[in-house]
């Protein structure tokens, strides 16, 4: 693939994919990352058919500099989110990603800001920190296990009982891990799927679960399902759609970092020994607890973290639609109605820092300071603007929490000969990932 970037500074760099095979349309549902890379071809923007047999062609863009013009204030642009109706519909209409009110998106997020916050990391980190060192011990003590079902249940606990405050016995987080991973493949391209059925029932009981937590008045005050309860009131769907908003939008996206850093890791020996170095003098400076400051101070832990979401790419693509005409100088003229997909991995490969080793794991290039003004407008991996993610620190906390307990605890060795399947928000090695856990002194005997 030719990295062809339009040298005539007029005219928007547009790649024609009219005339994509249908096997590469259907790729749009199954594996969004390679379908837009595809169609991209190494361009900026690309127009391609629908992916069935009806409806308007869409325009892919990858050229940062509009995503940024056009992602900054979408109410105001014209522009909507479209996902698919089997996604709308198991998210519920009133969900931050689905409501079509400026009003109610803009409060929303006000209202689950706190997620972003020093205070409210501070509070989550050393109980993210005893979850992950709870779950990797009962790992260790299973033998070979598939990693990515077990980061799931980690993943959801962490969502359930520290993003959301609700406090759910060990039963109730496996129990609706499970329905939660029944709701989640219901991300079919069809609502005929009886995948996407089954999806929907899970909902329901989701919903009726919910309802009862909201409604406890053991609550705690100031948690994100009691604001949302004082706000909108404990019946109303705006509560509900809204709570499994958050774990649609963390689930799959956070177990897939965390998976495809361990994955990483035991296919490079070299990164693991920096990173246990760099976690052993953090907890000499730091003190075992997860904080803060200790975070702050992984400066390889984060650049593996951040080269795990870049080689990733949970998020491939999101959908728009235009709610009235587009027109700005990089980009073609975008009319009325028209549907179009920020695809942040197609920007991705465009990034000068990564050409020639794009599939390359190598966390020492965000340490290269001439590779950082080109790596923060390329890879992005948490959105940008409107509907900018509001629980990327918690996503990258418990995956430096893993690392941080892998390095100063565990030998590791897994099955890295997998192919990794892509879907709207995670991607998944089709193997599971099996995993071994070894505790390091035993190891080392
Ligand atoms: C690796 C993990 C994650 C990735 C890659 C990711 C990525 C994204 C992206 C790209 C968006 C923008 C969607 C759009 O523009 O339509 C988004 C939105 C969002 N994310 Fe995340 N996310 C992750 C984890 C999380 C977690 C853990 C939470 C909650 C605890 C969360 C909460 C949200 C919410 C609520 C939104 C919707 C914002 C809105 O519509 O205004 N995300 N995320």
């Amino acid at each position: 693939m030719g990295l062809t970037v339009s040298t005539n500074m007029g005219v928007p760099d547009v790649h024609d994919a009219r005339d994509l095979p249908r096997e590469v349309l259907a790729l749009q549902a199954t594996s969004p990352a390679t379908f837009a890379v595809t169609a991209l071809d190494g361009h900026r923007f690309a127009w391609v058919k629908p992916a069935g047999p009806a409806g308007p062609e869409q325009l892919i863009v990858a050229d940062p500099a509009t995503l940024q013009s056009w992602m900054k204030d979408e109410w105001k642009i014209g522009s909507v989110t479209g996902w698919p109706d089997t996604i709308g519909q198991l998210l519920g209409p009133e969900a931050m990603a689905n409501t079509r009110s400026a009003e109610q998106h803009q409060r929303l997020r006000q209202l689950f800001s706190p997620m972003l916050r020093d205070d409210s990391m501070a509070r989550m980190l050393p109980k993210i920190q005893g979850s992950v060192q709870r779950y990797m011990r009962e790992w260790a003590a299973k033998g070979t296990v598939p990693a990515y079902t077990e980061t799931l249940t980690l993943v959801f606990d962490v969502l359930v009982n520290q993003a959301m405050q609700l406090d759910w016995p060990d039963a109730d987080i496996k129990k609706y891990a499970v329905l939660f991973e029944v709701w989640n493949q219901g991300f079919t391209p069809s609502t005929a799927d009886p995948r996407w059925a089954k999806g929907m029932e899970a909902r329901k009981e989701l919903v009726a679960r919910f309802r009862s937590a909201v409604s406890d008045p053991r609550l705690l005050p100031g948690s994100i399902p009691a604001t949302l309860r004082d706000e909108y009131c404990a019946e109303s769907d705006v509560v509900t759609d809204n709570l499994i908003m958050v774990l649609f939008a963390g689930f799959e996206t956070s177990t897939s970092l965390t998976v495809r850093l361990l994955y990483e890791l035991a296919k490079h020996p070299d990164a693991l020994q920096k990173l246990r170095a760099e976690q052993q003098a953090v907890a000499a400076k730091y003190g075992p607890t997860l904080g803060l400051k200790a975070l702050g101070a992984m400066t390889y832990t984060e650049a593996a973290i951040s080269e795990a979401l870049r080689l990733g790419q949970m998020v491939a693509n999101v959908p728009r639609v235009a709610t009235k005409a587009i027109e700005t100088p990089r980009a073609p003229p975008v009319p009325a109605g028209c549907p179009f997909s920020a695809s942040w991995a197609g920007q991705s490969v465009l990034d000068p820092a990564v050409q020639g080793s794009t599939t390359a794991f190598n966390p020492d290039r965000w340490l290269d300071k001439r590779n950082k003004a080109s790596l923060k407008l390329h890879q992005t991996p948490f959105g940008y603007g409107t509907h900018s993610c509001l629980g990327w620190r918690i996503a990258r906390a418990v995956a430096a929490a893993v690392a941080q307990e892998l390095a100063l605890a565990y030998e590791l060795s897994a099955e890295t000969d997998a192919a990794w399947d892509d879907f709207p928000t995670g991607s998944r090695p089709a193997n599971e990932l099996p995993l071994s856990l070894k505790p390091l002194a035993a190891s080392a005997q």
